[in-house]
């Protein structure tokens, strides 16, 4: 009956977590799935989600099924952190938000929904990307495509080429881009950058489907979505999904959000709508739980004011991570360059390193990174640093 089906190859990022658990070298460091580890290798649990989870656990409350766009509270939570708490796109009623299961299930609801109301669009994802970008919208029957981003011989951006190819893209088809911290490498666009992009997509009448996963890991909750509100300054339609995986360190409880800019508060109520129904359709409603921390933590100001703090403390962590590894490894390999270490934004670095170097950090010394050279510069501490420096040497030296 079901011997047809395909074995699963298994997940180059999530696969990593199986391996690295049945793997039983004792040094053994995880730099693969991009998650936070804190000074001592463990992952925090914030304090304004430990007030949030002693709210909510006290009294304990029934679970009723939530609306299929989520709790009000973590919508207005993600209009707020995305837009800006007195954006004039929210009071005029411009955005459709819908609470999802994490930033992959926007990303779903995002790919079903330009499938079924924009069928001859193509989606563009950058070369390198996050490689579920390229399962979800696919799994959505959307046809791929990739524009040029990552120059590996200059470890920066090939911006000329992938403006040059955005100008031959036909209206509506969609760009997948990264507002801030690069996944999977940490390159990101500058200010001005940004502005000929959304030049270009507001003159070729493209659509801009913008991916947060890491908003406030890069240079602070603002910044990070520059690309985000310059859009919605010049008055683009507009795909947003976040994630709240990794800012509330609450990977498990899958929560996110889905955010649709329109031109006129008829047609954002008809694209509601539609999210709604597709919502239905896929997982009926979101989890409560997480919804709930959301809500608390983006909606008591005292909260809201500790978790960014929380969330920068974890952001300067990973860039004194960053600054010491550069300086620890230009101490023990002269004349090869780093600089990549310290150039690069928020939780992960394109080290450069070939599959058989990646493959030996792994087999050898049991540190974790993707195949593609993607480490997550999180894993990092000072009982670990020298240990992963000294491992890259050994591959590098080859
Ligand atoms: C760019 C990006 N977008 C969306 C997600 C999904 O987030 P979530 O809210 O958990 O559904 C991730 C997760 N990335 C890390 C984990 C993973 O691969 O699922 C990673 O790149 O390691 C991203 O890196």
């Amino acid at each position: 009956m079901f011997e047809r089906i395909d074995y699963y190859a298994g997940d180059p990022i999530l696969g990593l977590m199986d391996k690295f658990a049945a793997d039983n070298n004792p040094d053994k460091v995880n730099l693969g799935v991009g998650v936070y580890y804190d000074e001592d290798g463990k992952m925090p649990v914030l304090e304004c989600v430990k007030t949030a989870e002693q709210r909510i656990a006290d009294p304990i409350s029934p679970r009723p099924y939530l609306p299929m766009a989520g709790l009000p509270g973590h919508r207005k939570g993600c209009q707020e952190l995305l837009f800006g708490k007195d954006a004039q796109v929210l009071q005029d009623g411009l955005v459709a938000t819908i609470a999802t299961i994490g930033g992959s299930g926007a990303l779903k609801v995002g790919a079903e929904f330009i499938h079924e109301w924009f069928p001859q669009s193509k989606c563009y994802v950058s070369d390198p990307t996050w490689g579920n970008h390229i399962a979800i919208f696919e799994g959505s029957d959307v046809e791929v495509g990739k524009y040029p981003y990552y120059d590996t011989a200059t470890g920066g951006i090939k911006f000329d080429e992938m403006i040059a190819f955005f100008e031959t893209l036909n209206k509506d088809d969609v760009l997948l881009l990264h507002p801030c911290c690069h996944n999977p490498t940490g390159v990101d666009l500058t200010r001005e950058q940004w502005d000929q992009v959304l030049n270009v997509i507001q003159a070729r009448e493209l659509i801009p489907f913008m991916d947060i996963a890491y908003q406030g890991f890069g240079e602070d909750m603002d910044s990070d979505a520059y690309a985000i509100r310059k859009a919605v300054d010049m008055g683009l339609p507009l795909f947003v999904s976040n994630s709240f995986s990794k800012n509330l360190s609450l990977y498990g409880e899958r929560v996110g959000g889905l955010s649709v800019v329109c031109p006129t508060v008829d047609e954002t109520n008809r694209v509601f709508g539609q999210l709604n129904s597709m919502v239905r359709r896929i997982y009926s409603s979101p989890p409560s739980h997480g919804g709930r921390v959301v809500d608390i933590v983006m909606n008591d100001e005292a909260l809201h004011e500790q978790w960014v703090g929380e969330v920068y403390a974890m952001r300067d962590r990973i860039k004194s991570m960053r600054t010491k590894l550069k300086s620890v490894l230009e101490e023990k390999i002269s004349g090869r360059n780093f600089d990549y270490l310290t150039a690069q934004n928020g939780m992960f670095s394109f080290t450069g390193l070939t599959p058989e170097q990646v493959a030996q950090l792994q087999s050898k010394y049991g540190i974790y990174m993707v195949s593609n050279s993607r480490m997550c510069v999180a894993g990092l501490n000072s009982s670990n640093i020298d240990y992963i420096a000294n491992a890259m040497v050994d591959v590098l030296k080859d």
